[in-house]
């Protein structure tokens, strides 16, 4: 994937040339202080900030693709930063009494850099709930980036772990039933070892949206390991949750997946497995469901469910 900055050169120009001219106005009309007036608290301070300020201009444009609110938050942090850097260089060079215009300069963009940044948030507010979207099904009202696996993209272990405790908890208050669907790939590791790593990534993402069409709104998917997922279904009974579980095995073996090589057609099937929580913890429950998976894996013809 090319740089995001790629897409922000102009932005970043613009602050640039702009950043400069300030600096020039100053040095063409003033003259630069003696080093025994600078005060280092001033410029660590401005300085520091304008520095900081620079920092989340950067993050900012890496990790937003170019539209409505990246330029709004873009140009109400470019206003701060003007007027922080007018304030180091006020610290530096001394202009005339006669100059009037530098208080502007200094003050002016921030105020007007707030209302900028209040707009890029609200306009982001509105774009985060279309991703939260998206999300349905990926994540709770949880959010831990890092304990997102980077492939499919879904919660990982720590994140399964965290939100079949948060679900027992639920189930109990709400005196509902909650059960657990594990899917495991058969013989997976032929897929690596005869067609590649790559398309073994590819059939686990595929396999992901697959699965993630099957589920309900409040229903949860995450990859617990390798080419196996647990899927949390709040309010479902174990019967239910066997339904669900045969009919994502069935989704599974019927769709027609081929490799981006050749475009050969791969036979894809996954043992699955349901149970429904007891009194018992997450890891409690997760063993079970392993135990539970170990068993059909041992038995061909039941595997699912
Ligand atoms: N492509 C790819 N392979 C992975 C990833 N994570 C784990 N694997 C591989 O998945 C394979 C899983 O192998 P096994 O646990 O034996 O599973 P299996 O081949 O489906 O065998 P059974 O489950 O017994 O049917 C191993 O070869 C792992 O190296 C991944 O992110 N991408």
């Amino acid at each position: 994937m090319p740089s995001l900055f790629a897409f922000h050169r102009i932005k970043l120009l613009v602050l640039f040339l702009v950043a400069n001219l300030g600096l020039i106005l100053h040095l063409s009309l003033g003259a630069v202080k003696p080093l025994s007036i600078w005060d280092p608290l001033d410029v660590a301070g401005e300085g520091g900030s304008a520095i900081l300020v620079l920092v989340w201009i950067c993050l900012l444009l890496k990790s937003r693709p170019a539209g409505r609110v990246t330029t709004l938050l873009f140009a109400g942090l470019a206003c701060l930063f003007f007027s922080l850097w007018m304030d180091v260089i006020d610290e530096f060079i001394q202009l005339p009494d006669s100059v009037r215009w530098d208080g502007w300069l200094e003050s002016g963009p921030m105020p007007v850099g707030f209302v900028l940044l209040t707009l890029g948030i609200y306009h982001w507010h509105s774009e985060q709930l279309a991703i939260n979207l998206q999300m349905r099904n990926r994540e709770r009202l949880y959010r831990e980036h890092r304990e997102f696996d980077t492939l499919t993209p879904l919660g990982g272990a720590t994140y399964l772990r965290n939100q079949i405790g948060s679900s027992i908890q639920q189930a109990e208050a709400d005196r509902q039933p909650l059960s657990l669907v594990m899917l495991d790939m058969d013989t997976f590791n032929t897929i690596n070892r005869d067609y590649g790593q790559a398309e073994g990534d590819r059939v686990l993402q595929v396999v992901t949206q697959l699965v993630l069409l099957n589920l309900r709104e409040h229903d949860l998917l995450c990859r617990l390991a390798g080419d196996r997922f647990v899927i949390v279904l709040p309010n479902t009974l174990e019967s239910q949750a066997k339904v669900m579980a045969m009919e994502v095995s069935l989704a599974i073996a019927h769709l027609a997946y081929r490799t981006t090589g050749q475009g050969e057609r791969l036979v894809l099937s996954a043992t699955t497995v349901a149970v429904m929580a007891r009194q018992e913890s997450a890891e409690g429950l997760l063993e079970r469901l392993n135990l539970r998976m170990a068993q059909a894996k041992q038995m061909p013809l039941a595997r699912s469910a």
